[in-house]
């Protein structure tokens, strides 16, 4: 039997795709520990209000203890009344051919209303994650239109892409992803994301060294970076059970605090670290405790790694520009 008080917990888009695997993993226990009730707040667009409803009975089916009751809304101001937490998923995934950018206006236009939203109702504590694309701008929309709530509550998730870079890195050397640590995914969840191995190592050696930096540079880098577009390739719609799992992921190591040494990557309003534009939402590496993420500090920065961050970091003030000419954020 479990004393703790329940927590309420939004996702939207919640008869999606990535809803359908997320849901059910928050409502187990997954996210937030097997000791903390869950109320789950589930925002849809109207017309997938009764999609959205099978997806509510399943819930009901599952009987999970955590689960203790469910809010279901096509308004964000009454599905976003008190959440401690804010997984902001619902938008339009990209089809094959296209880059998460060109998403930018379909998708502005979901984020804006969606601050003002958490803005005027949400828990004064909650914890965004957007995770609908292009995350990292979609997410500067939301904080944007939020000024009552701390910048940093609003983050966006490069965890897929950490935890792809970890897995790329255990097929290559043949060693388990638990025995590899420090991987850095620095920047936009995009193509021009670098995933970081200066600092990586495997069963606590260097990971450079035990790896072919031609490998490293001219094959890791973009296979990683563009592993979303290959899913999407192979299999007719973009990742759902990975994101679903990445974002579990980023939420627990938020709320629940990452292992003593090891780091995570988490898109956040960057605060000048690493020579990071200030105010970009842009993938740090981060320990977290107390509810709260700190930026790893004091890492060095090679030429080559310079180069990257730079690239990624002038991507992302380029799709600033663009939405604030949509009048989407300050
Ligand atoms: N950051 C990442 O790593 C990552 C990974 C995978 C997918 N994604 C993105 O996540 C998003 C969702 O993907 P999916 O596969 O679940 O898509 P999906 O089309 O299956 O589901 C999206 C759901 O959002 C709903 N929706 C649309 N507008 C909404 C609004 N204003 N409010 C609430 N709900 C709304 C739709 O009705 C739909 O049910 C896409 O933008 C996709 O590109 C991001
Ligand atoms: O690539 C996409 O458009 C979906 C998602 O962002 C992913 O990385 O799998």
């Amino acid at each position: 039997m479990t004393t703790k008080p329940p927590v309420r917990v939004a996702v939207t888009g919640a008869a999606g795709q990535i809803g359908y695997s997320l849901l059910f993993r928050i409502a187990s226990g997954d996210m937030l520990g097997k000791d903390q009730p869950v109320i789950l707040h589930l925002l849809e667009i109207t017309p997938a209000l009764k999609a959205l409803n099978g997806v509510v009975m399943e819930l009901r089916d599952c009987a999970f203890p955590l689960l203790a009751d469910i809010v279901t809304s096509d308004d964000p101001m009454v599905a976003f009344k008190d959440v401690d937490y804010a997984l902001l998923v619902g938008a339009m995934p990209r089809k094959a051919g296209m880059e998460r950018g060109d998403l930018l206006g379909a998708n502005g236009g979901i984020f804006k209303p969606q601050g003002e939203a958490l803005n005027a109702v949400a828990s004064r504590d909650v914890k965004v994650l957007v995770v609908g694309n292009p995350a990292n701008t979609n997410a500067l929309i939301a904080q944007q239109n939020a000024p009552d709530l701390d910048p940093k509550q609003f983050t966006a998730m490069v965890r897929l892409d950490h935890n792809r870079a970890i897995s790329q890195l255990a097929e290559k050397t043949g060693k388990p992803v638990s025995s590899i640590q420090n991987i850095t995914i620095w920047g936009n969840h995009s193509s021009t994301q670098y995933p970081d191995l200066s600092q990586a190592t495997v069963d606590g050696q260097p990971a450079l060294e035990q790896i072919d930096r031609e490998w490293y540079e001219s094959s890791y880098i973009s296979t990683v970076a563009k592993r979303g577009a290959a899913i999407i390739e192979a299999r007719g719609s973009s990742s759902a059970a990975s994101a679903a799992s990445a974002a579990i992921d980023h939420m627990r190591d938020w709320a629940l605090g990452t292992p003593q040494g090891q780091w995570v990557s988490m898109g956040i309003p960057s605060d000048g670290s690493y020579g990071v534009p200030e105010g970009l939402i842009y993938g740090f590496p981060v320990t977290c405790s107390g509810g709260q993420y700190q930026i790893v500090q004091g890492l060095e920065v090679s030429d080559f790694s310079r180069g990257k961050m730079d690239a990624t970091a002038q991507e992302l003030s380029e799709e600033r520009d663009e939405v604030r000419k949509l009048g989407l954020v300050k």
